[in-house]
This record gives C-alpha cells, structure tokens and sequence, in this order.
C-alpha cells in the first residue's frame, strides 16, 4: 500500500498533512496518535472509503476501490454498522459472497469467535460481539490486506488475545496488516512498525525499538501524597513531568540527578521506581513536541 503527498482537508482543519507511506506485502504496522491525529482519515482514504484532497493512493497497484472489489482488502471499522435484524451467519456469508474467493463462512466465525452466535440477531448482541462480527467480516473474504481500526474497542481480555492469536496466524501466511490503535501494548506486542501521527503528520516512523529510541532516557516514577505537586518540572535532568491522580512519571536524560534532588526536595516520594523509556512515553513525547 503506497500513499504519495497525501493531504485531506475538512473546511479549515488539516485532517492530514502531506502524508507519504509505502507499506509492503507482510507488514504488520500500528498507526498511532492522539484524538483527532488523523488515523480514521488515513485508513479511510487507504481503503477508497474517502477521497484524498490531494496525492495518489495504491493499495496492490490499483485504486483503493479496484483493490477491494478484487477482493484483496478486508476492513473492521470504528462504530460501522451492522444490518441489526440479520441473523449473525447470514450477514457474515452475505459479505462472503461480495468476495471472489472467501473463507467457509464457519471458518471466519469461528476465527473471529463467534461461531456460537450464529443464529442469534446481530442487534441483540453486546458491544464486544458486534466488534467480534466486525471482525468476522474482515476475515471472511480471506484478505491479504487487513485494515483494522481500534479493532479490539469494548473486547474483553480473553476476546483481544484471540484477536490478536488470528491476527498473528494471518501474518504468519504473509498477510499485511495495518491497524489502528491507543492501547499501545498492542503496537508494542503486535506491530513491526510504528507509524506515529499528530496533527495530521507521520511524526516518526520505524520499528517500535526505533521510537522508543528517539526519545531516549530513562522514567523516574512514584506515587506522591503531598499536597503541592508543583516543581518537578525543575528538577535536574527531566524533560516532561505527567501526573494522574497520585502517579507521577518523569522523563530524565539523567536519572541519578533527579532521584537525588527529588528525593532531597519532596517528601512524601513512594514507591520510585526507573525504567527504560517504554512506548507510551515515547509516543507522548513525541506527539507532546509536534505542537499539539
Ligand atoms: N467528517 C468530518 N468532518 C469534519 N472534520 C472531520 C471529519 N472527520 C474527521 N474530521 C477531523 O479531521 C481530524 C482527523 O480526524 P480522524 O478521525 O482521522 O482522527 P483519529 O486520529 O482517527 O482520531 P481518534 O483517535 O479520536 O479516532 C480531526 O480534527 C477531526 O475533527
């Protein structure tokens, strides 16, 4: 999948920004970024769904659309909908029958876990199995090409593993797969590569080692009860301070140097703890520095 200076604009808001990407056969890439990023926009115009204002999209050499109507390209989409009075086996082997060349239609319910709904009304059933028919439905058409987004939203714990196990046995056949996500575990445990986006921009791009890397230093972090959680930001050696609620993470390029002076200027420091900068805080740096 290839995008080329790729911009999309919504009255006076930028969805997307100049937006170069080339994805090849057997990519397993998480798009990552706050709220309003631009990550809906950018699988929305991969899969034809949206036209870009500006630049050229190739999925598979073609169009977007002549790639899905080839078959190649099996989507889950946030909040899509649902033909609620369907039966799930027949909503599921209707889409099958969109495709040239699907999966049985007990197979793509069964891989997405929803074999045992089959008869029941798709608008009977909870959040996390509508998300689990979604997913269904990407996988029925047998894809090389799955465009995922947020695909494990509302899923409970035993439901994102087998996700993720399905997932996984796709791209172990050499499927490509692109997904969405805030839950940056699963780009950490997931993902080959990390396309980060704020403000409609990639803002880094590479393996997830790559992007912790960019950051750099180290976490200090601890609970604090005092009462006045002003300061920290001047410490020696940190770079960003975030607090919720009683948690406190700082950023430091030199980590011995803030302990000392936290310590010698709060008390009511507990529980400290260092670790090497992990994902979030990468991806929270990096798309605090591009002007949120
Ligand atoms: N149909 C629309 N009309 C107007 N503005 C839109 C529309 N769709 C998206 N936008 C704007 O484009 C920008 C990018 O939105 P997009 O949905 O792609 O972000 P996102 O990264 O997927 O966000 P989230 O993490 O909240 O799902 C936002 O500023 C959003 O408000």
């Amino acid at each position: 999948m290839e995008l080329k200076d790729v911009s999309k604009r919504y009255g006076g808001t930028v969805a997307l920004d100049a937006v170069d990407l080339d994805v090849g056969q057997g990519e397993t890439v998480a798009v990552l970024g706050p709220n309003g990023a631009g990550k809906t926009t950018l699988l929305s115009i991969a899969l034809g769904l949206l036209d870009p204002g500006s630049g050229a999209v190739r999925v598979f050499g073609r169009t977007p659309v002549e790639a899905l109507h080839a078959g190649g390209v099996g989507v889950l989409l946030q909040d899509s909908g649902l033909l609620e009075d369907a039966r799930v086996a027949e909503l599921v082997a209707a889409v099958a029958g969109m495709y040239p060349r699907p999966l049985p239609v007990e197979a793509a319910m069964r891989a997405a876990g929803v074999a045992e709904l089959a008869t029941r009304r798709v608008g009977r059933l909870s959040g996390g199995q509508q998300q689990r028919v979604r997913f269904a439905l990407a996988l029925v058409g047998d894809p090389k090409l799955l465009v995922l987004d947020e695909p494990t939203v509302g899923l409970d714990v035993e439901s994102r593993r087998a996700l993720w196990q399905e997932v996984r046995a796709r791209t172990a056949q050499g499927s490509t797969v692109i997904f969405a996500t805030h839950y940056l575990t699963e780009a950490d445990d997931y993902a080959d590569r990390v396309v980060l986006l704020a403000g409609g921009k990639i803002i880094a791009d590479g393996p997830v080692n790559t992007i912790k890397s960019l950051v750099g230093g180290t976490e200090v972090r601890f609970v604090f009860e005092g009462a006045d959680a002003s300061g920290f930001e001047t410490l020696p050696g940190v770079r960003q301070v975030r607090i919720e609620g009683r948690a406190v993470a700082l950023h430091t390029g030199d980590s011995d140097a803030t302990l000392r002076a936290l310590f010698a200027a709060f008390d009511d420091v507990r529980e400290v703890h260092t670790m090497s900068t992990d994902l979030e805080s990468a991806v929270v740096s990096l798309a605090g520095g591009a002007g949120r």
